[in-house]
This record gives C-alpha cells, structure tokens and sequence, in this order.
C-alpha cells in the first residue's frame, strides 16, 4: 500500500510538473528570423524587445545560467538542443566566494542577447533557485523564444554555417532587414574590465597578471583557489612594461574576432621577446591571441564548437579528454611557427585545440578547463601552469608595481 501511494504521489508530482513545464499560451508571440533563412514562430518568455546578432548553438545539457553569463556570448543569440530549459530556475547573482568572486554565475548580468529553446519551464526547483529564467530574462532585458524546432534550426545552422539573426515579439518588426554583425566590431572592448583591480590571497606564493578580454569568473577562481595573488588589467594595457615583476601572464577567454585584439598580440610580442622564461597560459581567446602573437592565424569555423562533451585529443600523451567548450574562431595548425608544436586536437572535427612552446613555459588551449558548466577532465592544465610557476624565479619580485601596486587597486572586479 505504501509503495502504491508512493507511486501515485510520484505520479501525480510528474502530471503538475509536465503542465508547468509546457509553454502557456499566455505568452505573446515571438519570431526568430535568421537573414537569407527561415523564420521560426514561437512565444516570448523574455523581455519584449527587438535584437539582433550571431545566432550559435549549444548542445550542453546543464549550465543555462553559466552559459548565458559568460562573457564570450556577447553579441550572440543562443540556441539550446537540450529540449527543456530553465526546470532548475537561476541561483543568485550577487552571492560571492570567499575570494568575492560570483559563486554562481560568470559575470553579474547575462551577456548573450537573447535565448530560443523548445520548451520553457516557467516553474523551477533548486535549492540554489531565486527566481525562474523567464524572470530573470524580463528583469535583464533579454529577449527569449520558446516553441521552436530547434532540431531544424540547428540543422539549417550545421549547413549554412553560424548566421546572423534576430529576434522580436509581436508585430513591432516585421519589415526590418537589420542585422547586427559582433564580428565586425571589438566586442572584448565591451567586456573587459575597465580598471586594473587586485584579487589578494592569504600566503600567495606566486603573483599572475591576468589580460582580461572578458574572463569568466570561474577562470579568475581557478588561479586564486590554487594560492595566487592575481592582478587583472584590461586587454589593451601595456603588459610589457610591467610582465617582469610578476610570476606569470595569464590571457583569458572573450568575445567575438580575435582579430580586433592587435594592442593584446603586439604586447604580448614584447612580453616574450623580453621575459622568454615568464611562464604564460590562455584560455580560448587567450589561446586565439598568443598563436597571432606567436606568428599564427586564425580562421572563423562554420558554426562553431559549444558543448560541455567535446573529446580533444592530447598530442603529447595520446589521452583523450572530454573538454567544455564555446568558440566560433580557432587556430590554423598549420600555420604555427615552428618553434610550437600543436597541444590538442579536436577528435569531432580535428580543427586545433592548442599549442605549447617546444622550449619556454608557454602553452593555450582553445577549450574551457575551467569547465563552468562542463566536466573537470582538463583541469589538470591549471596544476601544469602552477608548476611553471613553481620553476620560474622572478627577478623583479617585490620591485614597486607602480600605478598596480596592490594598495592602489580596488580589491574587486567593478562591473
Ligand atoms: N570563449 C572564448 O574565449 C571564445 C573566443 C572567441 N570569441 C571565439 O568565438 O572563438
């Protein structure tokens, strides 16, 4: 008896939770109308308004609300193939670490431009939950879609390659053919900070100059949290006049071309010319902008790598590692100097996934090993760049840092 009446209050749990998971027809229309392609009709669950930009596509199945903050989707409308969205609601923005870095989300607002996915879960439950993703996209003025195919929309995008897009609700739109191109602008200038700050940790043993073109906080966690004091300047700060004083340069992730970053790949010239044993790392951007600064080129792949299940191919031990990833540029391998040899490949489309100096302590990947969402696999390559650290004695250590010295820096990111 008891089984039974625990079966049917399980029963009846899945009945409530189906009905208020499917769109209500309350919701106003909306329409996803992607420049010489299909329109997709649906209903908004966003905010009312208009937007334009690249629409890519993500086939990760968790992670909406480290996705949807993350910097590199700037300028970007995001598809999603997992069928429901928003069933686990959005935890809180403002909650911090004990490093005071965002507990749960990558930067303080959502980045992306807006959202289309199948089904919206209007109702949530998590305990992390403050309010549901329909909420938290009116509140932020993010425009989101649900009711589309998304299978034929991923389909047409796998064909015809990342195209440009735009979103709108009701009739307000319908005979603009405006479309917004992020890849024609310098969208890292939009995100990156815009003064130095200073991350202090108890007992740093090492001190990293991080480039921010737009990183996520998981990054800036994963440097800390191993025990180094970080400075983060914006992307465009003359790093070369100041990379001898730390124990390491860290370029991070971010949005759009690489291309737009020329102030970032000339410094860095500089800084390895300079400093040739300085242990460096990137991360996706970061591993976009040392291949330029090293000599190499970057192309716009068809539709891009987003996924928290991508298998990459280490080069130099023959370990496969399913890697976290969000990129619509990558490296062209072949046109790696050679004194790099490449790191990692991707085994879906072997396009390039990394490269390491044969001598200096320099190496980036294209994947996320910071991994928010995604799995932990190649975390290990924070641990290898702490080694580097490990190895490199900085002469200039304790020398004034100028305008950076810690005192004179805000102790956190202002947004
Ligand atoms: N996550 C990132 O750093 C993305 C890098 C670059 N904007 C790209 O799309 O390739």
């Amino acid at each position: 008896m008891l089984a039974f009446n625990t079966f049917k209050s399980q029963i009846k749990r899945q009945l409530r939770f189906a009905s208020s998971t499917s769109t209500k027809s309350t919701l106003e229309p909306a329409r996803l109308t992607i420049r010489n392609g299909p329109v997709f009709n649906g209903l908004s669950f966003g905010s009312p308004n208009t937007v334009s930009g690249e629409a890519v596509f993500t086939t990760s199945l968790v992670g909406y609300p480290e996705s949807m903050t993350d910097p590199s989707y700037r300028g970007q409308i995001i598809c999603f193939t997992q069928p429901l969205i928003g069933n686990y609601g959005v935890p809180s923005g403002s909650a911090r670490d004990e490093f005071t870095l965002l507990r749960h989300f990558e930067s303080p607002n959502i980045q992306c431009l807006g959202i289309v996915v199948s089904d919206v879960a209007l109702e949530y439950s998590h305990w992390t939950a403050v309010e549901s993703l329909s909420e938290w996209c009116k509140r932020e003025g993010v425009a989101a879609i649900s009711g589309v195919d998304t299978r034929e929309l991923v389909k047409y995008l796998r064909e015809q390659g990342s195209s440009l897009a735009r979103l709108s609700v009701g009739d307000n739109d319908l005979n603009s053919n405006e479309f917004y191109d992020p890849g024609l602008v310098n969208m890292v200038a939009k995100v990156t900070t815009k003064e130095p700050f200073h991350i202090p940790v108890k007992n740093a043993k090492h001190h990293v100059l991080v480039v921010d073109c737009g990183a996520k906080e998981n990054i800036l966690r994963c440097l800390v949290s191993r025990g180094a004091d970080i400075t983060v300047v914006p992307f465009n700060y003359p790093i070369d006049k100041v990379a001898g004083k730390f124990d390491g340069i860290f370029i991070s992730n971010g949005p759009g071309d690489p291309i737009y970053c020329s102030e970032t790949v000339e410094n860095l010239k500089k800084v390895i010319k300079q400093n040739p044993d300085l242990p460096i790392m990137g991360i996706c951007m970061g591993h976009q902008l040392l291949s330029l600064a090293a000599g190499a080129k970057t192309l716009k792949l068809k539709y891009g790598n987003r996924a928290h299940n991508i298998p990459t191919l280490d080069l130099t031990t023959g370990k496969c590692h399913i890697t976290s990833q969000n990129h619509g540029y990558a490296v062209d391998a072949s046109t790696l100097p050679s004194d790099y040899q490449e790191y990692f490949i991707n085994l879906n489309d072997l396009s390039n996934e990394g490269m390491i100096h044969k001598e200096k302590p320099i190496f980036s990947v294209q994947f996320h090993p910071e991994a928010k969402g995604g799995p932990l696999d190649s975390s290990f390559l924070f641990d290898k760049y702490f080694d580097l650290l490990n190895k490199y004695k900085v002469d200039g250590k304790g020398k004034d840092l100028g305008e950076l010295s810690s005192e004179k820096l805000a102790g956190a990111r202002v947004w």
